[in-house]
């Protein structure tokens, strides 16, 4: 007998040929860490379209870093650096095409994890919400829930942990506030930014981020805090204020006793150590995690330390908050990113602000007279460092730096994010949020007009922007 096999059953067996495929079997409580290269997939020899790599729950349950898979589930982690945890064992599979290069993976025994650690970690934030409702506000706030920082140096897993953290919350019914310090990396919105948003699902597994939509995002500008130290510091506490605002007219909300999670970020040394030390206080935090650095855990330990023979004779040290500080440890799965990799994941962040983290939307070209929109810097344009400056002046004034001056549109803007802000006039810029950003493609000053970006079709919202330092070539 002869067998005739249909042309869409070529085409199947022929990518089923094209195919590679690996299977792990975990047991209990065991990672499986997926790693490109440095150089990354950007160098695999698959053409752009091929460019994937597939990873399947077959049977038991994972997640990764907190977010479930289902059974069946394939998810592209093509270019994607991550750990599937498993508490109660998993068959899982990766697959990816033929002239994919694939990534380095490796399974973690159950006693190397650290997955455990953070679960313990969520299970003593979640006594601290139980408690917290049944006692009541204190330390002058009106929420209940705990309010934790992720502190430590660069590539330590702040992020990770941070959304490991918050998963669980969302898992165990809670909606915490998640708050983003790190204007370098931002997990909530483009970069330059200080945010904070309402967090009801678990991270999209596909997507690796959170929904995002509607956060609450002060524009400080630059990708780095050392650029304007004062304007960073006056919009943490903006920021601040606004959330306790929130909170307070939600008490006895779910948000209310669900608490926060702030990532930070990695500049722990001198003048980072000091905004470190400021977040924490005008966060009103109580909890500080710090990964992998025992000086910074050990410096916040003694800044924070309090006796505590019983409750009523509980007494802060020096800083006279009490906030209790947990040392936990780096996961050996984080990986250092140089800093041409931070760049393009900043560029990423922006880019998937306007096309969406997966290109699935279209944003729109626009343009504006130029005479219809006013454009303002905070604090100036780049400043000298302070050794360029005469012997004596020990600091500038901090006036200066959040000093809101008008610019002109000049073609210098193009490739700039600026953001739209919510202020009615310009002496409210350092208090308002922003509605969002565009991003400039061009600038003609011969026909006084700027063509942007935006995601969304409609006119700005505001003639007010603002303009940092923030560039990219989209
Ligand atoms: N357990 C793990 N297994 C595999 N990859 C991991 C693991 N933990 C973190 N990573 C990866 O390591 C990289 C750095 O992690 P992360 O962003 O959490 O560090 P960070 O301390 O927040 O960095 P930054 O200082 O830039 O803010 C990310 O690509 C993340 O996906």
């Amino acid at each position: 007998m002869t067998s005739m096999s249909s042309p869409d059953m070529v085409d199947l067996a022929a990518e089923a040929a094209a195919t590679k495929k690996d299977a792990w079997d975990l047991g209990k409580g065991c990672e499986l860490r997926i790693e490109w290269s440095q150089a990354g997939a950007a160098s695999s020899s698959a053409p752009p379209g091929d460019r994937s790599c597939h990873l399947k729950l077959v049977s038991g349950t994972a997640e990764v870093f907190g977010s479930e898979l289902a059974v069946g589930q394939r998810v592209d982690v093509f270019g994607k650096n991550l750990s599937c945890f498993t508490f109660h064992g998993a068959k899982l599979e990766l697959e990816y095409g033929a002239s994919v290069s694939p990534p380095t993976a490796y399974t973690v025994a159950a006693d190397e994890t650290p997955m455990v650690q953070y679960a313990n970690l969520h299970a003593a934030l979640q006594s601290k919400r139980d408690e917290g409702r049944k006692l009541g506000p204190s330390g002058g706030r009106t929420d209940t829930g705990p309010r934790c920082l992720i502190a430590g140096p660069v590539d330590v897993g702040k992020t990770t942990l941070t959304r490991i953290l918050t998963n669980y919350a969302v898992r165990a019914g809670g909606t915490p506030l998640l708050v983003d310090l790190d204007m370098g990396q931002s997990m909530i919105t483009v970069p330059g930014t200080v945010s904070a948003v309402l967090i009801e699902d678990v991270a999209d597994v596909r997507r690796g981020e959170f929904n995002c939509d509607n956060p609450l995002t002060f524009f400080y500008g630059h990708a780095n805090p050392s650029e304007n130290m004062d304007l960073y510091k006056q919009t943490v506490e903006r920021l601040a204020v606004v959330l306790d605002t929130f909170l307070s007219s939600n008490a006895n909300s779910i948000a209310s006793s669900s608490g926060m999670f702030v990532n930070t970020m990695g500049w722990v040394d001198g003048q980072g150590y000091e905004l470190l030390l400021h977040a924490i206080e005008c966060l009103k935090v109580d909890t500080v995690l710090v990964i992998g650095h025992d000086r910074l855990y050990n410096q916040l330990k003694n800044k924070f330390a309090f006796t505590k023979k019983n409750p009523a004779e509980e007494q802060a040290a020096e800083s006279g908050m009490k906030v209790e500080i947990v040392k936990v440890a780096r996961s050996d799965g984080v990986v250092a990113r140089d800093a041409s990799r931070r760049k393009a994941a900043r560029e990423k962040k922006i880019h998937g602000y306007f096309y969406g983290p997966t290109r699935e939307l279209n944003p729109f070209s626009r343009s504006v007279q130029i005479s219809q929109v006013s454009v303002y810097r905070v604090g100036g344009g780049p400043m000298a460092p302070l050794s360029a400056l005469p012997i004596g002046t020990a600091n500038r004034d901090a006036s200066d730096r959040t000093k809101v001056q008008k610019i002109s549109v000049q073609r210098d803007l193009t490739h700039s994010v600026l953001a739209v802000s919510h202020a009615k006039d310009p002496e409210d810029i350092l208090s308002s949020n922003v509605a969002g950003f565009i991003h400039v493609t061009e600038v003609d000053v011969q026909r006084g007009s700027m063509t942007y970006l935006s995601p969304s079709p409609t006119a700005l919202p505001s003639n007010i922007l603002v303009a940092g330092t923030v560039k990219c070539f989209l």
